[in-house]
């Protein structure tokens, strides 16, 4: 068969048939996804769909209870988030939670992958090495403030930042350490209109750089603006995949988010 023609490029993240109970109760099941290099794929469903748990799953945070996870072709599904961070997979949290006290310069430093600077062994042995690293995460850190537009807080505790600002500083946070492909979960849930716009712009700009996007969102208007293609999660397992337009016009897709509504 020839398979030049049209082919896709191998995906830089995969789940396999992830599987993942608590309590005898499947919140994912059997449940498979690819995300193409660069691509920027939805991810919705209904609260409780298991959304949030199988990003948990593919960052490393949860183990699966079956399955396997790919990343770049690599089997990462016994490794740590830290490795799978190394190895590109950056993620955002549903709710950002900044260090308050440090500067949001200083969260977003924190961020980096550090190198020499990490052990403290290291900080006396080699202080100039340490030095010259700091300054260049400091200067990469304010390149990414400026394109996240959060630069003239550089110097303010993140304490005094809005709903909407956290988010930004959070995918700032997640950009520190260079990914090639991105979970975020919910950037649009609390932001305010004006802030969505610039988060909304920023995603895109980020996806146009090359790097792939997995993105949980509520808000379909967001969804339908960012992603071409969307995977839809029903109790655990994946129910549709498609365009916005198309998947949340199916009867069975209704259906659950009704299901979920308050009588
Ligand atoms: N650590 C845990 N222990 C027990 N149950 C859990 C745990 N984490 C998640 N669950 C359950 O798994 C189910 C799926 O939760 P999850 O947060 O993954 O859904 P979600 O699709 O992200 O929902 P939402 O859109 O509301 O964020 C829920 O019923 C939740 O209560």
């Amino acid at each position: 068969m020839d398979r030049s023609a049209g082919q896709e490029a191998a995906p830089v993240l995969s789940a396999r048939g992830l599987s993942k109970s608590y309590g005898g109760n499947r919140v994912v099941s059997d449940l498979s996804l690819d995300l193409p290099p660069g691509g920027m794929l939805g991810l919705i469903g209904p609260n409780g769909a298991g959304k949030t748990t199988l990003f948990n799953l593919l960052a490393g945070a949860v183990r699966p209870d079956g399955g396997a996870i790919l990343l770049v072709g690599r089997d990462v599904t016994a490794q740590p988030p830290r490795a799978r961070l190394r190895a590109g997979l950056g993620r955002s949290f549903q709710i950002a939670r900044p260090f308050a006290r440090m500067t949001v310069l200083e969260n977003v430093m924190t961020a980096a992958q550090a190198q020499t600077g990490e052990s403290a062994l290291a900080a006396l042995l080699r202080p100039a090495r340490v030095r010259s690293e700091e300054r260049a995460h400091a200067a990469r850190a304010r390149e990414i403030l400026d394109f996240v537009s959060l630069s003239q807080l550089e110097g303010e505790p993140a304490s005094v930042l809005s709903g909407g600002q956290r988010k930004l500083l959070e995918l700032a946070r997640v950009l520190m350490a260079e990914p090639r492909v991105i979970l975020l979960d919910e950037p649009g849930a609390g932001v305010n209109p004006a802030l969505l716009d610039l988060i909304a712009d920023r995603i895109q700009a980020i996806n146009a750089r090359g790097v792939a996007v997995l993105l949980i969102e509520h808000n379909m208007e967001l969804v339908a603006r960012l992603c071409p293609r969307v995977i839809v999660m029903a109790a655990g397992r994946l129910l549709a995949e498609g365009p916005p337009s198309e998947v949340t016009a199916r009867a069975d897709v209704i259906e659950v988010y009704l299901e979920g509504m308050p009588a």
